[in-house]
């Protein structure tokens, strides 16, 4: 139970932050009758604190609305109210209790308009400032996507997005897994953006896109004089530039062999030491690799470190293949249909139903990656306002499974042997024997074909 002392000693520090406030403070209970007023607003109106309390607010304070608030309970923020020959901006909020209202509580934040005005233009100065430094810490920093850019209504694919919220707090190694195409790009950098290491830099490596004999001096970094060509005052490799936020170890598993052993290395001691140095340079880093690559059976055939693989498997996200998730099919074709017409100034906002068979039957090998380009190069070659089958790549006309339902299998095998020798004697410039040779048949069975299917081509 609290005794009188401990009440007092409550009042009085309440009653000396509430005086000292840069605000000025009023309460008023329903009658309009102040009960409390600060110490700096008795002073800015000339008024003893005593004189105050028990008067109804509109004689103390000119243009008060304080006594209306207390009664209608709607509170009122940023209001212009004019006192002693200034504008002052008041907020009124009633106060309850028990569900009753028993009063209103004022407060003017700013002293005039012309105050306000030297903080609004100064905050509008300081807007255009603040966005390019923005900017420039997000390019820096190099994570532009966060989890809002991974369009989908597929389940797995919620759910993915709900596990990265869960894990990209915690500092554990992720490994992103799944076809090329799929976004684990778009993940990793999610992660980072929704991890506490999110305003220091993401750096981003594409271990299979750089050569092997530059991968270590790229990683690592070199000192000055470190090899023939090496640039005065040396340079510093990724993970020192990633130091403090995460690094990308994108495509991990075309990573050679020697590269993978160092980079255990630097893993498990958390330092790096750059070509030609020999002094270690401590590193903190988050790791965040993809790959599309069978790790588990590179182990087998020793092209990959089954140490390293533990390490950066931490935790494994599975991004599934878009034939896997047909209701994205439909769902990105709209988003991307809207994204690159907009682009393209044009108003494409319809897709053929044939197209959209099309779109559903065909297997996506190349994923999200593959169906932004089909509406890409589709939107550029559209003069209408419709997306129809004639504005689609060949590669995708001549899925034989879009015959499903229009022929018998009988005629589906047919219509498919006979694409496939006419593109072979494309691809031989019409040599027949040689396209014969390539398709494993004889001479006689090739012209048998191109008697059958009318190719034209018989001598
Ligand atoms: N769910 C999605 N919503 C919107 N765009 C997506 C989505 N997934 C992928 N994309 C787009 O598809 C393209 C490929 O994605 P990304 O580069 O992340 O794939 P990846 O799996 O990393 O491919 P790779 O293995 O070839 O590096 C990008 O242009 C990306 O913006």
């Amino acid at each position: 139970m609290l005794n009188h002392l401990d009440v007092q000693y409550k009042n009085d520090i309440l009653e000396t932050i509430i005086d000292s406030a840069y605000e000025w403070i009023v309460v008023v209970n329903t009658d309009g009758n102040i009960v409390y007023m600060n110490k700096n607003y008795c002073q800015f109106l000339e008024i003893d604190r005593n004189d105050a309390i028990g008067q109804h607010v509109t004689k103390v304070i000119e243009n008060s609305r304080m006594h209306i608030v207390a009664q209608s309970g709607k509170e009122e923020i940023a209001d212009l109210q004019y006192i002693k020959g200034n504008y002052m901006i008041a907020n009124r909020i009633p106060i309850f209790s028990e569900g009753k209202i028993i009063g209103a509580l004022g407060t003017v934040i700013f002293r005039d308009t012309k105050e306000w005005n030297k903080m609004s233009s100064h905050i509008k100065s300081l807007m255009p400032k603040l966005q390019t430094y923005l900017l420039d810490l997000e390019e820096s920093n190099g994570a532009k996507y966060t989890l809002q850019d991974i369009k989908t209504v597929s389940k797995p694919m919620i759910e993915l997005k709900e596990k990265v919220k869960n894990i990209a707090s915690g500092d554990i190694s992720v490994l992103i897994r799944g076809e090329s195409g799929t976004g684990k790009e778009l993940f990793a950098h999610s992660i980072h953006r929704l991890s506490p290491r999110s305003h220091q830099p993401f750096i981003k490596v594409n271990c299979g896109a750089i050569p092997e004999h530059l991968l270590e001096s790229e990683l690592f970094g070199y000192e000055e004089g470190a090899f023939t060509g090496a640039k005065k005052g040396g340079k510093k490799g990724k993970f020192l530039l990633a130091h403090g936020g995460s690094i990308f170890l994108d495509e991990i598993g075309d990573m050679p062999l020697n590269m993978q052993v160092k980079l255990l290395r630097v893993l498990q001691d958390k330092e790096v030491e750059p070509v030609g140095s020999v002094k270690p340079i401590p590193v903190n880093v988050r790791v965040i690799a993809a790959t599309n690559r069978p790790l588990e059976k590179m182990i087998e055939e020793k092209r990959f470190r089954e140490d390293l693989f533990y390490r950066i498997n931490v935790m494994t996200l599975k991004v599934p293949p878009l034939r896997d998730r047909p209701e994205d099919i439909r769902h990105l074709t709209e988003f991307f249909l809207e994204k690159i017409s907009k682009r393209a100034g044009k108003r494409i906002t319809k897709i053929n139903d044939e197209v959209r068979k099309v779109f559903d039957q065909h297997n996506w090998p190349g994923n999200l990656r593959e169906l932004e380009n089909v509406i890409e190069a589709a939107v550029h070659l559209t003069e209408a306002d419709k997306i129809t089958i004639s504005s689609l790549p060949e590669s995708l006309k001549d899925d034989p499974k879009i015959l499903i339902g229009q022929l018998s299998l009988k005629e589906i095998l047919e219509e498919t042997e006979k694409r496939i020798i006419k593109r072979t004697l494309e691809q031989f410039h019409q040599d027949k024997l040689e396209a014969a040779k390539a398709l494993g048949i004889s001479k006689s069975s090739m012209y048998e074909k191109l008697k059958k299917y009318s190719l034209g081509y018989v001598d």
